[in-house]
Formats: C-alpha cells, structure tokens, sequence
C-alpha cells in the first residue's frame, strides 16, 4: 500500500485538442495531493490518465510514462492499472441494484475471493476504512441506494479500498455533498492517507489547504506549479498562481 507515482512527459489529447502539456509531477506515497486550477485545465483528464480512463474517451491519446513501484503502468493492461489505481468520482455512483455488503465484494469475487468468511472479513474492514461500518453494520443487505449521498460516497470509497489499491484518484468527491458530508470526506482522507498516495482534484482551495500537503496548479493543460500546499498558498512562485489563489480568476 502506498507507492509513490511518477508521472513524466504526460500528454493527452481529445482528438486535435491538446489537454495536457508535459506534465512531470511526483507524488508521493503517504501524502495527499491536491490538484487545482480554473474549469477546463485539465485536471479530471489528468488524473483519468493515472488510471489509463483517459483513452476510453473517444478520439483521445495519451503519451508518457506513468512509473508505479518499478511498473510503467502505460505499458500493463488497463484491467490490472485500476486495481492498484482506484478512483471516486464528484457524483457517488455505487451499483444501485446491489446492497451495500455486493457493492464491496463485487470487486473482490471478481479478484478470486470466494470464502465467505474471507469476503466478511474484507468487507467489514473496507467498510472500517471509509468510516462507514458503525452506520451500515446492521444493513448490509440493504440497498446501497437507500444510503444517504454522503453515506454513498464513503462506499464508494469503501468500494475503491477494498482491492487493496496503491493509489486513491478522488475527482471532486465532496462537491455534491452536504457541509457535514464534506468534512466526513475531508476527515477521512486525513486518514488514508497514512496508508495510500491519495490525489485529489478539487475546486474549493480552502479544502486543498486544509487537507492536501502538496498543491499543483493548472492552467490550460500546463502544470504551472507544484509545492508544499502551505508554501503555495502563502509564497506562490508564479505570477498565474497568484492570480488564480487571490480570486482574480477561475
Ligand atoms: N470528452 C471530451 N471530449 C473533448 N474534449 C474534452 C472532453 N473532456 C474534456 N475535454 C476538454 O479538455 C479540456 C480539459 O478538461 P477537463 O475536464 O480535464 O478540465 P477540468 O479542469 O477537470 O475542468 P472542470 O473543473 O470544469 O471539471 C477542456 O478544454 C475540455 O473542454
């Protein structure tokens, strides 16, 4: 658990569109990573890049070297890239016919875990791990669509640990939440990150600074800067950067 990724000379495109731009960025295990920067910078395809998604777009290429404990991960066959890279999208999306236990052991059973004990076991502590045991324990069965939408989120996030990633993508993930919500989500990647390299895209810089150690800024496609989230936020070493955290901006 918990590589840190290298990414060098990442470029994608959607058809002529050229979306990102040389990117090299390090990040790193057992930290949080925020990436920000105004609508259309390319921050969700840069991440959807990290878990090879970004080439199901169609009309979309990708070129570059994404390095994960000694894998280039451009080189593995996509299925084997989302298991150690998995990802919660801004809208909770559990499978809204399964019940809260199926939507954990769905990704489990199809990774050759068939004891029912073992998968009880796996989900409970996936459940334990996104803060979400103590309020589902008694429902398990129950449908994952009954949950409330912040409950739903921490399933899914639930659902991305249970395979025991390296990598955690989180797009957004508190945007469609609630204050309280929000802070559950925040608190809990205050957590995983012990454990995961967790990158986070999000729009809300005050979340960035509150739990991100490290800040990359985009614009149009570039990685403009990336440091210390504090030392970017106080010190920002680009003219663009300053603009954009002082609000003249995005
Ligand atoms: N499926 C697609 N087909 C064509 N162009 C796309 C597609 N998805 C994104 N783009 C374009 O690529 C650029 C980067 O988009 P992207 O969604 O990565 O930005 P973003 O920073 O995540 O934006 P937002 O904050 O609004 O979600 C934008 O110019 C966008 O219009």
């Amino acid at each position: 658990m918990g590589k840190s990724m290298s990414v060098r000379n990442l470029n994608a495109w959607y058809g002529t569109q050229h979306a990102l731009k040389n990117i090299n960025i390090e990040l790193a295990a057992k930290m949080a990573t925020a990436i920000i920067g105004p609508s259309g910078c390319g921050k969700s395809t840069f991440i959807r890049c990290l878990n090879r998604m970004h080439e199901t777009s169609p009309y979309a290429k990708v070129e570059g070297d994404i390095l994960l404990g000694g894998d280039n991960l451009c080189d593995l066959d996509p299925v084997d890239v989302r298991r150690v890279v998995g990802m919660v999208f801004q809208k909770p999306n559990p499978f809204p016919t399964m019940s809260i236990f199926d939507n954990i052991a769905i990704g489990l059973r199809l990774g050759g875990i068939r004891k029912p004990t073992e998968l009880r076991e796996r989900v409970e502590r996936s459940l334990r791990m996104a803060a979400l045991w103590d309020e589902v324990k008694d429902r398990l069965n129950k449908p994952a669509t009954a949950l409330s939408g912040g409950q739903q989120q921490r399933l899914c996030i639930a659902r991305a640990l249970a395979v025991e990633p390296d990598v955690l993508l989180m797009d957004e993930p508190a945007s469609a939440l609630d204050p309280i919500s929000t802070m559950r989500i925040e608190e809990l990647v205050e957590q995983l990150k012990a454990d995961y390299t967790v990158v986070i895209v999000t729009h809300n810089m005050q979340q960035a600074a509150r739990i991100a150690d490290r800040t990359a800024f985009f614009l149009n496609g570039e990685l403009i800067e990336f440091g210390e989230t504090s030392a970017l936020f106080t010190k920002p070493h680009d003219k663009r950067t300053e603009d954009y955290i002082t609000g003249r901006f995005g």
